[in-house]
């Protein structure tokens, strides 16, 4: 089954925040996004979920305009990203959040001044304003009164929340979420999910989050893509995917794993075309 519109009750009136049609996607002779179709409404949080390989990371960086589409659309906050000017995609980014695995944070600044980066890069506010500005995003991430430590001196689950303070600190209509548990602990990652709960509920953020972790994406998500092979398997709320009778969901569902590529030929064939 595949409904690649949201499946939340939206108002007619409301235009997605995040539009795509039929995005194909390639690395050299090989296709790794098959006519994918992903919109979200605002407000939403959305999780896209998929095996090693099907293809969210390329779909991620598609949406945030790092790789541009073979064939097909992206539009995002009603911008076609194929279509904007320099100046229009700059504005873009500025109301767009994005929390990847490796965004670390810079280790010899203060947790305030990294914090206060994006503001200092794109704003031409006063110190006072950004000083404040960061401490209150500081405090949205339970790290209120951090801002003069430095990086070494938290904890990772610490240094994770500071780095989406910097992320947030702008106030993005748009976050993106790339692994956002990835190497934390059950609890840290619990609270983690309860500030992206926050930032869609205080900040009216629209979210998309890239997990392999089902128990925090059936905690977060209103919606669900499913990718396999570089193909939406399908878009739904969660009762809709577990109820779901396709048996590769329910091979994601039950962490059943796929079966071992075991042609050698054809598996040395790819990575020689890849290299091509
Ligand atoms: N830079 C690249 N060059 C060539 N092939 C790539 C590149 N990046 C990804 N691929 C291939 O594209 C396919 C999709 O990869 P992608 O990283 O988007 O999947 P993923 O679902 O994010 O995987 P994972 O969960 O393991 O991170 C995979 O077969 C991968 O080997």
């Amino acid at each position: 089954m595949t409904i690649p519109d949201s499946p939340l009750p939206i108002p007619a009136s409301a235009e997605p925040i995040i539009d795509v049609r039929g995005l194909d996607a390639w690395y050299g002779r090989r296709q790794v996004l098959h006519g994918v179709d992903f919109s979200v409404a605002p407000g939403e949080i959305r999780v896209v979920m998929g095996g090693s390989g099907s293809g969210k990371s390329t779909l991620l960086r598609h949406l945030i305009g790092l790789q541009k589409p073979r064939a097909g659309a992206v539009r995002l906050l009603g911008t076609d990203l194929a279509r904007a000017g320099a100046r229009e995609l700059l504005a873009l980014r500025r109301r767009i959040g994005v929390s990847f695995q490796g965004g670390a944070l810079f280790t010899s600044m203060t947790v305030g001044d990294n914090v206060a980066l994006p503001l200092r890069e794109h704003t031409r506010l006063d110190e006072n304003t950004i000083r404040i500005m960061s401490r209150l995003k500081l405090e949205v991430v339970n790290l209120g009164g951090f801002q003069d430590l430095m990086p070494s001196q938290l904890s990772g689950g610490m240094v994770k929340r500071a780095a989406l303070a910097r992320a947030i600190v702008m106030d993005p209509r748009l976050m993106f979420f790339d692994e956002p548990s990835a190497g934390l602990d059950p609890v840290v990652s619990a609270e983690l999910d309860e500030l992206i709960l926050q930032l869609r509920d205080a900040m009216r953020m629209t979210i998309v989050v890239v997990t392999h972790e089902l128990e925090s994406a059936f905690k977060i998500a209103d919606t669900i893509t499913v990718l396999d092979h570089g193909r939406v398997l399908m878009t739904g709320t969660m009762a809709q995917v577990r109820a779901s009778d396709n048996e590769r969901i329910q091979d994601l569902l039950n962490r059943r794993p796929r079966e071992v590529e075991v042609d050698v030929d054809a598996y040395l064939r790819r990575l020689t075309e890849e290299e091509a």
